[in-house]
């Protein structure tokens, strides 16, 4: 699938062109762009935005056109009058999803759209719109009318639909009990979309809202599919927001590959580690990383066969596959529902020493004891569930590591939670070897 996106150059990615190819590479999509505007921009300041040309946007445009299938259009910083009206003229016999995000400033107050160019905006660039994504301050500004119990979210969107766009979503409205709403116009029907607010200031999310609405509907998913599609995206790529700069945030994906690859980094470097076959269990070891918020083992990537033993080597024997651990993989489930920072977990032999060590490092550790365990958790299979819970309650803080000294037939265990696989391995380096 090939996306196209117009818009202004960040030189620090985190919103614009940049940011799109990054989203929608991770989203296994190639990107086309198109550059309207060059702005000189961090993290913590906006400078100075110098425009393309007529004819340089005009050349952009038409070499594309000319040679790729293209699935959907996002345009993002637009400018000024006369990018405006070459992006009209090539854009509006067009039969494909086109997402307008209506950006006039940045989070950091540089100027995205010229004030003498915004009539231009509402006549030529909002009805090329399919879905046009105005934040409320967004919508305000372009409807002239402030959100207010008179002037609901439904009488601003009808304002701007009235302005040619067929779907209006006004983003960001914030309700009670911390949680902030989305309110979509469709052609005939209006919804909110609402969820959890998570309060950090950050650099891209409105670019990642609109490049996840257009990748939808490329896809050829409804309006609502998509806008709900959307909204997990971006809440997703804000709580995966990175400290890049010296400056507010940057919003970004875990990919799937991005799991892989980070799971198979850590992977090796821990096969790697002096003596580390000392700490492979009698029923050998899997390495899991989840996904954001995972529903069930298929959430969690882990080795289809396990880390095995063969005398004082450690191989990895089995690929890495969504729901190819069962074991570490549940017990991180039960820890992820509690604290869902934690995604990633590794089992290891349970040895007096390595407590010790545990224990000198600071880590948290929790236990449980399987002889404890309720009879009808037995019957049930959930040990691992009710001991992980078990342990958690005991614990004041989030535990770094849980162990159990084993029961009948049963091997104690050790093992070490963290936030990521890299993580995870930082923790075992304190405690083995
Ligand atoms: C070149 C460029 N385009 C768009 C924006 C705005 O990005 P957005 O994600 O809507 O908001 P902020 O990141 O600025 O909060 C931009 N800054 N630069
Ligand atoms: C911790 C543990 N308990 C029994 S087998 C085993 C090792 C890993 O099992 P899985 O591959 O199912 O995660």
């Amino acid at each position: 699938m090939n996306i196209l996106s117009i818009g202004g150059s960040d030189p620090s990615s985190g919103a614009g062109i940049q940011s799109d190819i990054r989203m929608f590479s991770a989203l296994n999509t190639y990107t086309l762009t198109v550059i309207t505007a060059i702005t000189s921009q961090n993290t913590s300041n906006f400078g100075i935005v110098e425009p393309v040309s007529s004819k340089m946007l005009k050349k952009q445009l038409e070499s594309l056109f000319l040679d790729f299938k293209i699935d959907g259009i996002k345009i993002g910083m637009v400018y000024n009058s006369k990018i405006i009206k070459v992006i009209y003229q090539q854009l509006n016999k067009l039969k494909i999803p086109i997402v307008v995000d209506p950006v006039i400033k940045s989070t950091t107050g540089g100027k995205l759209l010229e004030i003498n160019a915004v009539k231009d905006f509402k006549k030529y660039i909002i009805p090329l719109a399919t879905v046009i994504t105005p934040n409320k301050d967004e919508a305000e500004f372009l409807s002239k009318t402030k959100i207010s119990r008179k002037n609901t979210p439904k009488i601003i969107a009808k304002k701007i639909q009235d302005m040619g766009a067929k779907n209006v979503v006004i983003t960001g409205i914030e309700g009670r009990n911390n949680k902030i709403s989305d309110f979509v116009l469709e052609k005939n029907t209006k919804y909110v979309i609402s969820g959890e607010k998570i309060s950090k200031i950050n650099h891209g999310s409105g670019c990642n809202h609109s490049a996840a609405i257009v990748y939808s509907l490329a896809k050829k998913k409804s309006i609502k599919e998509s806008l709900y599609f959307a909204r997990k995206f971006t809440y997703d790529s804000i709580k995966n927001a990175k400290k890049i700069g010296k400056g507010v945030l940057i919003t970004d994906i875990q990919s799937e590959d991005k799991i892989k690859e980070d799971l198979s980094n850590a992977i090796n470097r821990f096969t790697e580690i002096k003596g580390i076959y000392k700490n492979i269990p009698e029923c050998q070891t899997n390495f899991v990383f989840s996904k954001q918020k995972p529903k069930s083992t298929k959430d969690v990537l882990g080795i289809s066969g396990r880390i095995v033993k063969a005398e004082k080597r450690v191989i990895v024997a089995g690929e890495l596959k969504y729901g190819g651990s069962k074991h570490v993989a549940t017990a991180l489930l039960s820890m992820n529902k509690k604290y869902p920072q934690i995604c990633s977990a590794i089992n290891l032999k349970y040895q007096k020493t390595t407590i010790s060590k545990i224990k000198k490092s600071k880590l948290i550790v929790g236990s449980y004891d399987r002889s404890l365990e309720p009879k009808d958790v037995k019957i049930k299979g959930s040990t691992i569930k009710w001991g992980i819970n078990f342990a958690i309650k005991n614990s004041k803080n989030i535990p770094d590591v849980i162990y159990h000294k084993g029961d009948f037939g049963k091997e104690p265990m050790i093992i070490v939670f963290g936030k990521t696989p890299e993580n995870v391995l930082k923790k075992i380096l304190k405690i083995t070897g």
